[in-house]
């Protein structure tokens, strides 16, 4: 689904209108969309009435347009107007002419007939108010919102373009905004949809097409399934598992063992070819048996974390990797920073790895390899060590993917995590730019954004995520597409979508969010695959 500023649907819009595409003709388009899904959802449900709460703007005007297409499909449509409209509004003549009924609120002091109205409807829409809002609400729309939630059990809530008294631009919205179960948007998502607590006032989220023509340059998306489908490697028929790619992991400490499992699970749930485990011998002891697909690298420790002279053996053993995840449950030991800044730059160290743990040979190689690693993912305690050298997002391959979460995202931009949590997306395609490197600000309403270029949001806020473990599984689903070869966006927006999907299915089967283990996660990809 597009996702737009208001500033750029009006823009739109008004270039539509420039070039001939007039404006009610993008209201009748968006009324119409708006009726069609309506029809399509709740037409099978019996009792076929709509009443439809209308402002005096354009937002009103879909819901009227909306409204007339209700009834000339045989529903009972009936405007509540919480304003009234112009003298002989065209649209208000339309409804009346298709059978539809109208009441002007003023008319109705004491909701006489709003309440008899809601009693008999399948669906209320609400129409009061769109992208043309500044809060707080005037008095008239107020008491109206806040009547209608009086009136009691509510028919199934349809908003159209956004609940009304939210703000299309901040995500901010008044204490009367009636909860939805579905906002229709208009064309495009607004970008205040997708922070709190707008979006948790929206309900289920879909677009309709208002008729603009479409911009080959539009570059922000809410991920949805078309997207992510379409971002899938195919499954050939004749593949084998070279097809597939290998995705490597080098992941794990003593004190965070369960790490590279899960990552190298969820790598390989997600389709890579083979996935490679490079953790320390007491880890791989323990955990070769409960993933025996996978095959291991051992990595030299110290103290029970990944020491330096692991970099020399994972560079000996990325010959066949298609994808390098680096820094789940790493900790944050000295050593294992040592072992980062010597991985991603060896130039300066061959010495040390040299005569480390590696051989001539071994030394051979990685300068062969010339800094050249495979496409990186680095996670979680990865990230924390790399913020401690100087101007580390220079060291990494361009387009790495870099899946920080709020915390982490502060410790590398130097940012305060309100800050970061205020402006979740300008700070994600900030950052993705200044560093070079697609970025996965993770955490309710996963930002996605890649250097100078798209950026996606995942429309998903679950507390069954908010849980120890989820981001490795993440890290492992992102590095498995990009061992498959998808690209570095698509592989960390489609990463993340199916991963936030497999936190809802993984919720629905445990029974309850609380209960939800990342591990439930990891066996939830495969559903989610499979209703792609
Ligand atoms: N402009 C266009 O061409 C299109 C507009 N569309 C629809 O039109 C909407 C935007 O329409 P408008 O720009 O007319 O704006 P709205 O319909 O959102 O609201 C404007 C009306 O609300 C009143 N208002 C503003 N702030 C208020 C407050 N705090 N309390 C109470 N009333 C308040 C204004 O006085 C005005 O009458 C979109 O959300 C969308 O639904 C779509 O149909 C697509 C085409
Ligand atoms: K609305």
């Amino acid at each position: 689904m597009k996702l737009l500023t208001v500033d750029e649907i009006r823009a739109l819009e008004a270039d539509a209108n420039a070039k001939g595409m007039r404006y009610e003709t993008m209201i009748e388009n968006a009324g119409s969309g708006l009726a069609e899904v309506i029809l399509s959802r709740y037409g099978e449900i019996g009792d076929t009435a709509a009443v439809g709460l209308v402002g005096s703007g354009n937002n009103g005007g879909d819901a009227l347009v909306a409204l007339t297409r209700l009834a000339e499909a045989g529903w009972e449509a009936r405007a509540y107007l919480a304003s009234p409209r112009e003298d002989g509004d065209r649209l208000v003549k339309g409804l009346l002419e298709a059978g539809g009924e109208v009441v002007i609120g003023a008319e109705d002091p004491r909701r006489e007939q709003l309440n008899a109205w809601l009693h008999s409807a399948t669906v209320l829409m609400d129409g009061v108010l769109g992208t043309g809002i500044r809060l707080p609400l005037r008095k008239e729309a107020a008491e109206l919102l806040r009547d209608v939630k009086k009136s009691g059990m509510l028919p199934h809530v349809v908003a159209v373009d956004c609940p009304s008294g939210v703000d299309c631009a901040s995500g901010e919205a008044a204490p009367e905004t009636l909860q939805a179960e579905l906002t229709v948007c208009m064309e495009a998502v607004k970008t205040g949809l997708m922070t709190f607590p707008a979006f948790e006032l929206c309900g289920e989220i879909v677009t309709v097409a208002i008729g603009v023509p479409e911009d080959a340059n539009q570059r922000q998306m809410v991920i949805d399934a078309d997207l992510a489908r379409g971002w899938l490697p195919e499954r050939r028929l004749d593949a084998h598992k070279g097809t597939f790619g290998t995705a490597v992991i080098v992941a794990g400490s003593v004190n965070y063992p369960g790490a590279a499992l899960l990552a190298a699970r969820a790598a390989y749930r997600i389709g890579s070819g083979l996935v490679t485990c490079g953790t320390i011998a007491a880890l791989q002891r323990s955990l070769a048996g409960q993933l025996p697909e996978a095959t291991w690298l051992i990595l030299p420790e110290e103290m029970g974390v990944i020491s330096e002279d692991a970099a020399g053996v994972v560079l000996q053993n990325l010959n066949r990797a298609t994808a390098l995840l680096l820094g789940s449950g790493f900790g944050q030991e000295e050593a294992t920073g040592q072992f980062l800044k010597t991985l991603l730059h060896p130039a300066s160290h061959s010495r040390r790895v040299a005569i480390g743990f590696v051989g001539a040979q071994g030394v051979k190689e990685k300068e062969e390899m010339g800094g050249r690693l495979p496409p990186l993912v680095v996670d979680a305690d990865g990230l924390k060590l790399l913020a401690k050298m100087e101007d580390w997002w220079k060291k990494l391959p361009a387009n790495s993917i870099l899946t920080p979460h709020p915390g982490e995202m502060s410790i590398l931009s130097g940012l305060p995590v309100a800050e970061v949590q205020k402006e979740r997306m300008e700070i994600a395609r900030e950052m993705a730019e200044r560093w070079g490197q697609v970025v996965v600000l993770k955490g309710a309403l996963t930002v996605i954004a890649e250097p100078g270029g798209r950026l996606g949001v995942i429309p998903v806020a679950s507390p069954a995520l908010a849980r120890a473990g989820t981001g490795d599984v993440l890290a492992g689903m992102i590095t498995g597409l990009r061992a498959q070869g998808v690209g570095a966006f698509e592989a960390a927006a489609a990463g993340a979508w199916i991963h936030a999907q497999a936190g809802l299915l993984a919720a629905e089967k445990v029974g309850h969010s609380a209960s939800v283990l990342a591990g439930d996660v990891v066996e939830a990809i495969a559903d989610v695959l499979s209703e792609l």
